[in-house]
């Protein structure tokens, strides 16, 4: 420890001794000669404080000499000196203002007892030199008295001093107590240093484990994770050539996935997770880019205005801009503003909103037309919805629905700002959909999600989500989908479709939902989003293959189009809700569930409860099944057959040996449909917490992420096979005695 911290630390000054400074106090200021020699006392143990029983020299003479005033005034000009003699001051009753120097009195007051205590301390010339003049210990004295010898002027050394002393040599004299202060600073500096270093040495800096936590107390080398990350994704990109032949590609991934964590910040669960969506490139760009936030874009409000009107306006009131791309017609990007966006009087008059370009694209996905009955179903706070409105131009039906009541005051704002009339508000669970209403003519549902799609906008994402998170949010995305799907009106001579969003650029949010939507749902089907831009959805990922028509859906990333992380998918309602299926929705349990926050657990027990409720519907061969429409014979046909196959070999028997037989498995023979049935059955265990070995489904939807759930294959047996009824035979005989 430096000698400055000693000495603050050693405590304040031993009150004076009178008898040495009675003459001085009447005297002038002390002369220069005077000085000096204090300064050569002073310097003297400075220059060896690295020994810590020396600076008790320094101490004893400074503490003493201090509350001398006329010294004072004439040489302490350092903050130090002050503070100390200030100390002092204080120490004999002084009031202290200066709370700052009251610190350095408890400090001082803690020391003096400390070294009180510890008698062996190297300190105790420290400690004797400070302890009062009046001490009985001899040796104390002689200690102490060592040191007044040293500093206290003599009468004969006061009046040469007083003689020498004039304006010019106060400037130089204190010009070189600078020096010489800064100099002390130095050594008190190095001093410093070299404790540090001899305390790293004792750490035992061999020692793997302690250099390891040393490091990860220290703040990251970023310049030098950079550097790593980018140079694993080049050997990463080019393994074969690249690699370090004792490195695995897992290696590689496990330590990029770990810089990645601490140059972005990301939890290592989500880190890994958006990883995977990506080649090692993308990846980084795609962390890259969520480092960086995305235009800010507005939408015309066609209600009210046109967007060159509103361009002209905005320009002349210094606003930088230009249309988003030709796929929009009403949104303007903004480039530099000189005016606050959201308080112009054209925003107050609902010309414009401030939404994000990727919010613009389920709505063109959606299409609405005029007149038609349109369901939002989770739409505050409404950017969605108005621009429904204005595509509809105000003319049909929007009902606004969010569960949020607090959300639904915000849209209420915007309808009213963006001068929309044709819109209802309400604030439902969208889970009771359509018990509350239904036959809507195209519905959108813009889902609740973990936002992994817009991180640049809320970077918490990073590290705020959890597993479960991805368990909870698929599973109420799924019911809210499939509600979505029962509100549509499959009859509507103009609609009859559902759009799917989320900010989310996850499997589990996205394709996933998608895919249990068209297993539980077989009367919808998936049909080109129209939208001139954006990646296909995945038909494969990981382990998990989805049905072909996945293509149809859109992926935006915000290093591809510099949008936000958005998933569009767009359905088309080809058939009548199943008998049963709103009994699914909006149940006991969910509604428990939803409230209480256990969805995750019961994720298992829902699903088999919504699975059981399609195959209600399925299992009535009599009810009418032909109206679930729209399925390829020929293309099943082909699943069949492939499905018929891998059971063949599963039981260890030739494929093509038995080639015949899995034709003959393809016509609706008894026993084959005994088969087929047990099939189906096994099919409709929908368990998403654990991956359970199942028999693939026949009609090309084979494994979702370990579940395999029932299909339109499933329709048409349930046809064919009466047996299928016994699943649940209330369903089946509430149907059939509807039909009769
Ligand atoms: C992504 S935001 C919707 C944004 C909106 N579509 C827009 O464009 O302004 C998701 C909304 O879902 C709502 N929500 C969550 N759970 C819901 C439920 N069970 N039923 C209806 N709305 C729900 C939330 O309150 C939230 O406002």
């Amino acid at each position: 420890m430096g000698v400055g911290r000693r000495m603050k630390k050693q405590g304040p000054p031993p009150p004076l001794d009178e008898t040495l400074f009675s003459k001085k106090r009447k005297s002038a200021a002390p002369t220069n000669s005077a000085i000096k020699k204090q300064k050569t006392v002073n310097g003297g143990p400075k220059r060896t404080a690295n020994s810590a029983g020396k600076s008790a020299t320094k101490g004893g003479f400074k503490k003493q000499q201090r509350p001398s005033k006329p010294l004072k005034a004439a040489v302490v000009e350092s903050d130090e000196s002050d503070e100390e003699a200030d100390g002092g001051v204080d120490l004999n009753g002084d009031a202290i203002d200066d709370p700052d120097i009251m610190e350095d009195e408890l400090l001082g007051a803690e020391n003096l007892s400390a070294l009180d205590d510890d008698d062996d301390d190297d300190d105790d010339a420290d400690d004797f030199a400070m302890a009062p003049s009046g001490s009985e210990d001899d040796s104390v004295m002689d200690s102490d008295q060592e040191v007044q010898q040293k500093g206290i002027w003599s009468d004969d050394e006061d009046s040469d001093a007083e003689e020498m002393l004039n304006a010019a040599n106060i400037a130089g004299l204190s010009q070189r107590l600078d020096q010489e202060r800064a100099q002390e600073l130095a050594e008190n500096e190095a001093e410093l240093a070299q404790d540090a270093l001899q305390t790293n040495i004792a750490a035992d800096l061999s020692d793997e484990d302690e250099e390891t936590r040393q490091k990860s107390l220290l703040a990251p080398d970023l310049q030098m994770l950079r550097t790593r990350i980018t140079e694993t994704v080049r050997v990463l990109t080019s393994f074969k050539e690249l690699h370090d032949p004792e490195r695995s590609r897992a290696d590689y991934t496990q330590s990029l996935l770990k810089d990645v964590c601490a140059y972005y910040g990301y939890s290592e669960f989500l880190a890994e997770k958006l990883y995977s969506l990506f080649t090692p490139q993308e990846a980084l760009a795609f962390f890259d880019a969520n480092e960086t936030p995305r235009p800010l874009v507005i939408r015309t409000n066609t209600l009210r205005t046109h967007r060159r009107d509103l361009a002209h306006a905005l320009i002349n009131r210094g606003v930088t801009l230009e249309p988003i791309g030709k796929w929009s017609k009403v949104g303007l990007q903004i480039f530099e503003s000189q005016v606050p966006l959201g308080a112009t009087p054209e925003y107050l008059a609902g010309h414009y909103i401030l939404q994000a370009a990727s919010s613009f694209l389920p709505c063109i996905a959606l299409a609405p037309q005029e007149h038609e009955r349109v369901l939002d179903m989770a739409s505050a706070p409404g950017g969605k919805a108005t621009y429904l409105a204005a595509l509809m131009r105000n003319t049909g039906c929007i009902f606004a629905n969010d569960s949020n009541k607090d959300r639904a005051k915000g849209l209420i704002g915007n309808i009213h700002r963006l001068g929309v009339k044709n819109t209802i508000v309400c604030h439902y669970s969208a889970l009771e959909f359509p018990r509350v209403m239904g036959g809507f003519d195209r519905v959108m549902l813009d889902a609740p999600c973990s936002g992994t799609g817009v991180i640049a906008k809320d970077a918490s994402v990073k590290t705020n989500k959890t597993e479960a998170d991805f368990l909870r949010l698929p599973h109420l995305q799924k019911q809210l989908l499939l509600a979505a799907i029962d509100s549509v009106d499959h009859t509507s001579r103009t609609g009859g479709y559902i759009v799917y969003s989320t900010c989310s650029v996850t499997v589990e949010e996205n394709e996933q939902v998608v895919q249990y939507a068209l297993n539980k749902r077989p009367n919808v089907k998936l049909v080109p989003a129209g939208l001139s831009f954006g990646k296909e959805g995945f038909t494969r990922f990981l382990s998990k293959r989805f049905h072909p028509s996945m293509k149809e859906t859109r992926r935006y990333y915000p290093h591809a189009y510099n949008v936000d992380g958005f998933f569009v998918a767009k359905f088309k309602k080809v058939g009548p809700t199943p008998a049963n299926a709103v009994k699914a929705q909006g149940s006991a349990e969910d509604k428990k569930a939803q409230v209480d926050g256990t969805y995750a657990e019961n994720v298992a027990n829902i699903d088999q409860d919504a699975g059981g409720a399609v195959s209600d519907a399925l299992d009535d061969g009599d009810s009418g099944v032909d109206e679930f429409g729209g399925f390829d014979d020929d293309e099943d046909e082909k699943y069949i057959e492939r499905s018929l196959k891998k059971q063949i070999r599963r039981k260890g028997l030739d494929p093509k040996a038995s080639k015949s037989k899995a034709v003959r498995a393809l016509t609706p023979s008894g026993a084959t449909e005994k088969k087929s049935k047990q099939d189906a059955d096994d099919n409709m265990v929908v368990k998403e917490s654990k991956i359970i070995p199942q028999a693939p489904s026949r009609n090309g939807v084979t494994e979702v992420g370990g579940h395999t759930v029932g299909s339109s294959e499933n329709l048409k047996q349930g046809k064919s096979n009466g047996s299928m009824k016994k699943k649940d035979g209330a369903a089946g005989a509430r149907v059939k005695s509807k039909k009769r």
